[in-house]
């Protein structure tokens, strides 16, 4: 990868070469833990940078689409034996760069590379259906193609897996990519766009363009060479980018918000239900959207659940991501920190009442460090039941039954992820059927995605499209009919 090294500053990946932008300005992405460390500078690229980068992309398409599936898969295998060599490196700059414990950075660089090899095999499957046509001396078949070029825009959460779970399935059924990372994760993007290239990846089939969303995600949205835009991120910039690129007659799919439920029935194995609380609600410091914020207990149980909660998240240790000992790191950024404190304080405000945490922790590096906050006695009208807050946030709610259960769980805006524990085959069946997210989860923690099945919400949370696993296919590909007669 062509850094200057003494400065550690990265370069925009475009047409097969590190280049710098024509701005010449760069943009400093530092180390919440720490936020004097500055981890790298990657460039403050401009409009003109980002056409090259689509132009390449566009010509680069003409001949990777006309490759087979198996030779677009071979590439996708030698990125991820790059992605699996580089794993250490990889996850301790994300560690350093967004603060996710070194573990779970590990964990998902790990995915990033089963990734690329699911989406490798995808090469070699099918690409259409035969259909019997009404003539019987004709044949008739569907057959899948590219759609051209695609946009990735992504955020910060999950720097590895999702530009990758965007770019894999783009790329293998023939589209080339220009991918903007959010800026406070894009060192971490950079080293996975050094795998692509020391893959030998053929130039231009894959780009990197780094800079303001407001700038270089915005002219993705708008230029009419991107047939498609994939996005992560907040339900704002994603409705913004929808309706920019549906008024050109561009495709989009958006991944945006959650605010999801996990509802702990009287006859549930409480000690479970409590870690699927915490794992859920606390890992990556809530910082997922995927992740449990609002826990609906039946009053039969919500007192010995509350008393369980609380011993367990008492004895967790919040700190910098690299130390062995940190069980929960810092906010990503100054900005999500302010925004924490800030729903804790209206939370309280609101009348909510604060069982345990709420508070920064103070730290001599200044890290961006909240205590993992726990709220009782919160009602579904209040804003931290209805927002999504991006936290160490648990809001408890306290239900008589289960009706009234699942009733509240789907009175937000979000539709994600929902869990529920119970042991009852009743309450878990009408669990299923009326619970309103696109993710449904029994007797398990609401976080948690596997690569090969169909990842997306209901309601403001998707665009009523799904990611990952064969879904992929609907949306990174278009439908051709032929009619074949001899
Ligand atoms: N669903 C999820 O997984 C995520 C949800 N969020 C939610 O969003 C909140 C804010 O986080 P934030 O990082 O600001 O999220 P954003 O939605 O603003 O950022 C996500 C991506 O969009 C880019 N972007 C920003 N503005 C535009 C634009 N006008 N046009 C196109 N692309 C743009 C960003 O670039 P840049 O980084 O340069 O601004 C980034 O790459 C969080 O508190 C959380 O609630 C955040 C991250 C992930
Ligand atoms: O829970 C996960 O593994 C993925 C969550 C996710 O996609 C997100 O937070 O953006």
């Amino acid at each position: 990868m062509k850094t200057t090294t003494e400065t550690n500053t990265f370069l925009n990946y475009i047409n097969g070469k590190w280049s710098a932008s024509d701005s010449r300005e760069v943009i400093e992405s530092t180390n919440p833990a720490n936020p004097s460390e500055i981890v790298g500078s990657v460039q403050n690229s401009s409009a003109q940078d980002l056409d090259l980068a689509v132009q390449a992309a566009s010509e680069a398409q003409k001949k990777w689409k006309k490759l087979s599936g198996a030779e677009r898969g071979n590439y996708l295998f030698k990125v991820a034996d790059k992605l699996e060599a580089n794993i250490d490196d990889i996850a301790e700059t994300m560690t350093r760069e967004m603060g996710k414990t070194l573990p779970e950075a590990k964990g998902e660089t790990a995915r990033g590379v089963a990734i690329l090899r699911y989406y490798a095999g995808e090469g070699m499957r099918k690409e259409g259906d035969v259909i019997p046509s009404t003539d019987s001396s004709a044949l008739m078949f569907s057959k899948r193609v590219p759609l051209g070029v695609v946009g990735v825009i992504t955020p910060w959460n999950f720097p590895v897996a999702i530009p990758l779970w965007k770019s894999a399935p783009a790329l293998i059924y023939g589209n080339s990519v220009v991918l903007k990372p959010a800026t406070e994760a894009a060192v971490t993007a950079a080293k996975v766009m050094d795998c692509f290239d020391q893959a030998g990846f053929p130039e231009g089939v894959i780009n990197l363009v780094t800079g303001k969303g407001s700038v270089i995600g915005q002219g993705l949205a708008e230029n009419k060479q991107v047939t498609a835009v994939t996005f992560t991120g907040s339900n704002a910039t994603g409705n913004h980018i929808g309706k920019t690129v549906a008024a050109r007659g561009g495709k989009y799919q958006l991944e945006m918000g959650g605010k999801n439920p996990i509802i702990v029935a009287e006859d549930c194995d409480l000690d479970l239900a409590v870690d699927a609380a915490i794992s859920g609600g606390l890992k990556s410091t809530g910082q997922k959207c995927t992740c449990s914020s609002r826990v609906i207990v039946q009053k039969g149980v919500y007192e010995k659940f509350k008393q369980k909660l609380l011993a367990k998240v008492e004895a967790i240790s919040v700190g910098d991501g690299l130390k062995e000992t940190s069980w929960m790191g810092p906010c990503a950024t100054k900005g999500q920190f302010e925004t924490v404190k800030n729903y804790i304080e209206v939370g309280q405000k609101e009348g909510a009442e604060l069982l345990f945490g709420g508070e920064p922790i103070s730290d001599e590096n200044g890290g961006y460090y909240i205590e993992p906050t726990i709220f009782d006695k919160v009602s579904s009208s209040m804003t931290i039941a209805q927002e999504e807050i991006f936290g160490p946030v648990l809001a408890l709610m306290e239900v008589e039954t289960i009706e009234e259960a699942i009733e509240l769980a789907n009175d937000v805006e979000f539709g994600l992820s929902a869990s529920i524990f119970s042991k009852n085959i009743d309450h878990i069946l009408s669990f299923i059927d009326d619970i309103e997210a696109g993710l449904v989860r029994i007797n398990s923690e609401t976080a948690g995605v596997e690569l090969q099945a169909p990842f997306g919400g209901m309601k403001a949370s998707s665009s009523y499209s799904r990611e990952q696993g064969e879904a992929a296919k609907e949306f990174f590909t278009t439908m051709k009919t032929v009619f074949l007669k001899g």
